[in-house]
């Protein structure tokens, strides 16, 4: 069965200082860099086909160490699709200022829910009618084809594709988290039925 493996880029600067970050091109911290490497250490019994990512430095740079790491040459398909949502307005903005300034609550459901969009940005519904059709389009071609694929994106653009995959509803989308670095590996048939799912962490 065709693998599909979903890696969140290491932490970004911008993750360290706890900024609204969207589109706004920030590099990896060195902590970033080291996930991006354990990461690389989690899939080393996955022979990757192809490898898809977005426009954004901190997504490529991750997903170079990770080729490094598990020592594959392979084709990698860059494509704003896969960027991460637009923030609009909250972009660069401290995200305790921004409770401060708007409440919590509202907040909150700009960053989890699905259809409440942010101040000039995308909501996660918006986002996923830029990450689904690629994901159709491109990435489950390789995977009918029988390729095993790595995708390094970000956070809300990888929770529109599991949202799509695990066909979850908005109240379930709403408590999905996807952390830094972490990889999650689907096993797909050729429906795309998810046929298992594991998610690889590092012993401590
Ligand atoms: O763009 C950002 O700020 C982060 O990548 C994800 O933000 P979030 O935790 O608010 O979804």
């Amino acid at each position: 069965m065709p693998k599909l493996v979903l890696v969140r880029h290491g932490q970004s600067i911008w993750n360290l200082q706890n900024r609204f970050t969207g589109w706004i091109d920030v590099p990896l911290t060195e902590k970033g860099k080291e996930e991006a490497y354990k990461a690389g250490e989690l899939l080393k019994d996955i022979r990757f086909d192809v490898a898809y990512t977005s426009m954004l430095t901190r997504a490529q740079e991750t997903l170079r160490i990770i080729l490094e790491t598990v020592g594959l040459l392979i084709p990698v398909i860059k494509d704003e699709a896969l960027n991460e949502r637009h923030y609009g307005a909250l972009q660069g903005l401290n995200k305790d200022r921004a409770r401060e300034k708007w409440g919590k609550e509202i907040v909150h459901l700009w960053r989890r829910s699905y259809d409440i969009p942010p101040p000039e940005g995308e909501s996660l519904k918006d986002t996923a009618e830029r990450t689904i059709p690629f994901l159709e389009r491109a990435i489950m071609g390789d995977i009918k084809d029988g390729r095993d694929v790595l995708v390094v994106a970000h956070g809300n653009s990888l929770r529109s594709i599991v949202m799509y995959l695990e066909k979850l509803g908005p109240d379930e989308i709403i408590k999905v988290e996807i952390p830094t670095g972490t990889p999650i590996v689907y096993e797909l048939d050729e429906n795309e039925n998810i046929i298992s799912k594991e998610i690889r962490h590092l012993e401590e």
